[in-house]
């Protein structure tokens, strides 16, 4: 049986517990990340290729941890027909998501006369996306992050994701990527992606923004790094919330909790209602739908379920809606019985799907939604990864003679009142040198 928990019944230790997830268990993995970082600072590529060797691929050097040609070639080479018909259905849908993202490069407006402000629109450099390898193979994720990244116009997209015992690329991630366009991948996991990204080394140029899922230890080395690098949004442990009524069918909500709680042990997965039967009864199907899991994911699921993860159950709908508000989800399903009636309500939430015919595998592939999401309640603040993870916005502004009139004397005012004797000159100037 899944475990379920009455919410009212919960002590505000057993609720802080929910609500802080696995996401914030790092301390272990501060440590770690901290010699890491420190190492690859001092020894660079050395240093890089030694923790390669460590925790992922034994036979790594400096030479062979970046995706050769020949590698890029033999991916097309072992890529199955229908996982490539498949990945380019997603193609396309991501791509066409993303591209109605994109806002007007120049954005110009007059407000007042001849004062005319706005903002530029111009795609940041050089990106760094991790793409995790831990506990599967992501090519979803390739596509996630490099579809956006190409839309915004990135001219540098380099890639960090782990290889295999064999030193290999999953082969699906490879195709997905030169189908985005990216041809500059690293074969690094964990802390030394994210510090060969953030520090730069001889043979790999350090980055402006790092963006990219990753497990406990990649989010130790951003946290790190922060003030070094961009990281972007915190995207660890998945997590989801199933909302159901008492109209839901307790089949699809218990399948649909096992969608996220199969990712590790440290994922949360919530099937959230106010309806005990249904409750009881999605427990049961939970229990039997895992029996056809292979043992490895069946294991992570019932590790998260019992840590992180359950059935709650509330007193009313209400109640349900704030408790997710206040857990703020990565994925949240909305199963009730009409979920739009309900949209307006639901605050935080990295994703919102609504009815029985949108889960949240089919978004993590083929909707076109972005799949990389907030985790451990930032979902509160931060949003999916987007073209807008990729551009940043500088103000614009042009001001005519007759604007200057009208803007000259405010100006004066406040320079005065700040202190700031050079901001006047240069109006006061400007009335006798235009
Ligand atoms: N929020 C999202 O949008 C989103 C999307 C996809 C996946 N995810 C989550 O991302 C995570 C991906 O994690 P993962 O494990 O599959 O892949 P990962 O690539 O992040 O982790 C594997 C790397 O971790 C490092 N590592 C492993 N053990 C280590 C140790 N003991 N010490 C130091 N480094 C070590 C290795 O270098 C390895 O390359 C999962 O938690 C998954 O749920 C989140
Ligand atoms: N559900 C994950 C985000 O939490 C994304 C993913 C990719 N592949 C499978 N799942
Ligand atoms: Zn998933």
């Amino acid at each position: 049986m899944v475990r379920i928990l009455k919410l009212s019944q919960l002590s505000s230790a057993e609720r802080a517990k929910l609500q802080k997830r696995a996401e914030l268990d790092i301390d272990n993995a501060l440590k770690v990340a901290q010699t890491v970082i420190e190492t690859i600072r001092e020894r660079g590529d050395a240093g890089v290729v030694d923790y390669v060797r460590r925790f992922d691929y034994e036979g790594a050097t400096v030479e062979n941890i970046k995706v050769s040609e020949a590698e890029f070639e033999r991916a097309f080479q072992l890529i199955e027909p229908e996982v490539k018909t498949a990945i380019e259905q997603a193609f396309r849908n991501i791509q066409e998501v993303h591209r109605r993202q994109m806002p007007e490069e120049t954005l110009l407006a007059e407000i007042e006369t001849g004062v005319f402000a706005g903002e530029k629109i111009s795609p940041i450099p050089n990106v760094g996306l991790y793409v995790p390898r831990g506990r599967g193979a992501f090519p979803s994720m390739m596509l996630m992050l490099a579809i956006p990244a190409m839309v915004a116009g990135v001219e540098r997209v380099v890639v960090c994701t782990p290889p295999d015992k064999q030193g290999n690329v999953e082969p699906v991630s490879l195709v997905a990527a030169q189908m985005a366009g990216v041809r500059e991948i690293y074969k690094l996991g964990g802390v030394q992606a994210i510090a060969a990204l953030a520090l730069g080394t001889k043979n790999i140029k350090r980055v402006d923004k790092i963006t990219g899922p990753c497990s406990v230890y990649g989010a130790a080395a951003k946290r790190l790094l922060f003030g070094t690098v961009d990281v972007g949004l915190p995207a660890g442990p998945s997590e989801s919330i199933v909302l159901a009524d008492e109209s839901t069918d307790a089949r699809l909500a218990a399948l649909d909790l096992l969608i996220e709680a199969e990712h590790g042990a440290d994922s949360a997965a919530l099937l959230v209602t106010h309806c005990e039967d249904l409750a009881i009864a999605a427990s049961e199907y939970a229990q039997e739908y895992l029996q056809k899991l292979p043992d490895w994911r069946r294991e992570f699921c019932e590790a998260g379920l019992a840590a992180y993860g359950g059935i709650i159950l509330t007193d009313s709908l209400q109640q349900s809606l704030d408790f997710v508000n206040e857990y703020a989800p990565e994925h949240l399903e909305v199963l009730v019985s009409n979920p739009f009636a309900i949209l307006g309500k639901i605050k935080n939430a990295g994703e919102i799907l609504l009815g029985n015919h949108t889960p949240s595998s089919m978004a993590t592939y083929a909707i076109g939604v972005n799949a990389v999401l907030p985790t451990g309640s930032f979902a509160r603040s931060y949003s999916a990864v987007s073209v807008y993870d990729f551009l940043k916005r500088s103000t614009l502004a042009y001001v005519t003679p007759e604007g200057f009139e009208k803007l000259k004397e405010t100006t004066k005012t406040l320079a005065e009142y700040e202190g700031f004797p050079a901001h006047k000159l240069a109006i006061q100037h400007r009335e006798i040198l235009l």
